[in-house]
């Protein structure tokens, strides 16, 4: 880490694409692998750009915008989420398929990365317009997605049930049920038991073997939440389950704090309802700045939102003794080298958040033999899986004196590499 030397009074470099180039430049500096190869790395092999009209409720049409990147087919088809928000860029989509592909090669997972994202607001929407607006998506991404070639599955304010109607919409363009198209689907689809739970749980698992590297317990330990969807709020209640003490989650709207431990029960029931907040909690307080619950004084803090929220403005102000990234990118680059320095343990997105991946894999492979396994093996399996690639990672970060990140790159550079040479490549 301390050869990156990023730290400056420049302005911080915040385009998510660049970051991972960088994160790649660095990992490959300390394996010694080719410019050839960093230069294959560095780019995504194919980036769709998409415009779709879609018929809206008021009987208007309007036309969306999305994209969908494949990074590195090296090792499998490509793999990863679909996001619907009004922030999508191409920059952000291609980097989220890069950050794909060295998190499937992490944990031993057949895939290359890929991700697509649509630029919209579904919280504008009724349901019909979000149903037209994924299978316009969907048709048309149609001609390079498959079960064999790009396997999208549920990402930012994206569902079980979009990828229901996914699914539907390119089973019936080519005329045959497929549902290893997608994964994250409805269970009555094909989709596989614990994949909702499936990301949450991942990184429960890699927090659990990082607190027993710090001799630290479970029980007691406090946690600080941002962000409180698919990932955040399965983590606090899989967390509050295994004896922790969520103080604060945040959403788009507040961050809530309660020192002697938030109620989540309750804290989820008014995020269930429809003209309530968390913010109505009785229980707790809303922070001035929603930003401020990162500096919280924590054990964990859990980005589980969007990328670059911790910053080289604020990650001094950071107190927790780890930081597990359930969300991608939430980190710079450096951002990264500050919390190194003070100590921190950040448990890298490419492996933290690789628990959503893994049990999508399993509900692919389960469609494909048609044969599907119970709760308890897919998520013994997720278990096994996780435990191995976080020592893995944490061996070879403590035999190259870096942080996790790097060695979780270093790592995952190699087994790409290893394929693109077997495949003649470089
Ligand atoms: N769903 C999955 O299987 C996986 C998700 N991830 C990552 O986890 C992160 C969260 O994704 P999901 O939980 O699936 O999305 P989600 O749509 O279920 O939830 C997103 C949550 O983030 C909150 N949010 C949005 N902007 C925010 C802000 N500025 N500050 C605080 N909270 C904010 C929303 O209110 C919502 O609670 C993303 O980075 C995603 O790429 C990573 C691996 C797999
Ligand atoms: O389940 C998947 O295929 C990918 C989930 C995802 O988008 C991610 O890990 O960031």
């Amino acid at each position: 880490m301390s050869e990156m030397n990023l730290i400056s009074n420049e302005q911080e470099n915040l385009n998510p694409y660049e970051i991972v180039q960088t994160q790649i430049d660095h990992a490959g500096e300390l394996l010694g692998v080719s410019k050839d190869v960093l230069d294959i790395l560095k780019k995504p092999k194919r980036v769709l750009y998409v415009s779709f009209p879609v018929k809206m409720d008021d009987g208007s049409t309007r036309v969306f915008e999305g994209y969908r990147s494949q990074h590195n087919d090296a090792i499998g088809p490509t793999k990863g989420g679909i996001r619907f928000h009004p922030e999508v860029t191409m920059d952000e989509v291609k980097a989220l398929s890069m950050w794909m592909s060295f998190k499937c090669c992490v944990v031993n997972v057949p895939y290359g990365g890929g991700k697509g994202g649509v630029i919209c607001d579904p919280h504008e929407f009724s349901e019909g317009e979000i149903e037209r607006i994924s299978r316009g998506f969907m048709e048309a991404i149609a001609d390079i997605v498959g079960p064999e070639r790009d396997i999208p599955a549920p990402d930012v304010y994206t569902t079980p049930q979009i990828m229901g109607w996914m699914m539907d919409t390119f089973s019936r363009m080519k005329g045959q049920f497929s549902p290893g198209v997608i994964t994250g689907k409805p269970l009555i689809l094909g989709g596989s038991k614990g994949r909702n739970e499936a990301t949450a749980r991942g990184c429960v698992f890699a927090i659990e073997e990082a607190m027993k590297t710090l001799n630290k317990p479970m029980e007691g330990a406090t946690v600080a939440i941002q962000g409180f969807g698919n990932a955040g709020r399965i983590l606090a209640d899989l967390l509050a389950a295994q004896g922790c003490k969520i103080v604060a989650v945040s959403d788009s709207t507040c961050a809530i704090y309660q020192p002697e431990g938030l109620n989540l029960r309750q804290v989820e029931h008014l995020k269930d309802e429809e003209t309530a907040s968390i913010q109505d909690d009785p229980d707790s307080h809303v922070l001035d700045r929603p930003e401020d619950l990162l500096g919280l004084e924590v054990d964990i803090l859990v980005p589980a939102a969007l990328e670059n929220v911790i910053t080289l403005k604020n990650a001094n102000n950071i107190k927790a003794n780890i930081v597990a990234e359930a969300a991608n990118g939430p980190t710079t680059p450096q951002a990264d080298e500050i919390l190194f320095k003070k100590g921190i343990l950040v448990l890298p997105d490419i492996l933290a958040n690789a628990g959503g991946v893994i049990v999508s894999y399993f509900e692919w492979v389960q469609n494909l033999m048609n044969y599907y396994w119970s709760e308890e093996e897919v998520n013994g399996k997720l278990r096994e899986q996780m435990v191995r690639s976080y020592h893995e990672v944490h061996t070879l970060a403590k035999q190259h004196q870096t942080d996790l990140r790097t060695a979780a790159y270093m790592i995952s550079i190699q087994r790409i590499t290893a394929a693109m040479e077997a495949r003649g490549w470089v």
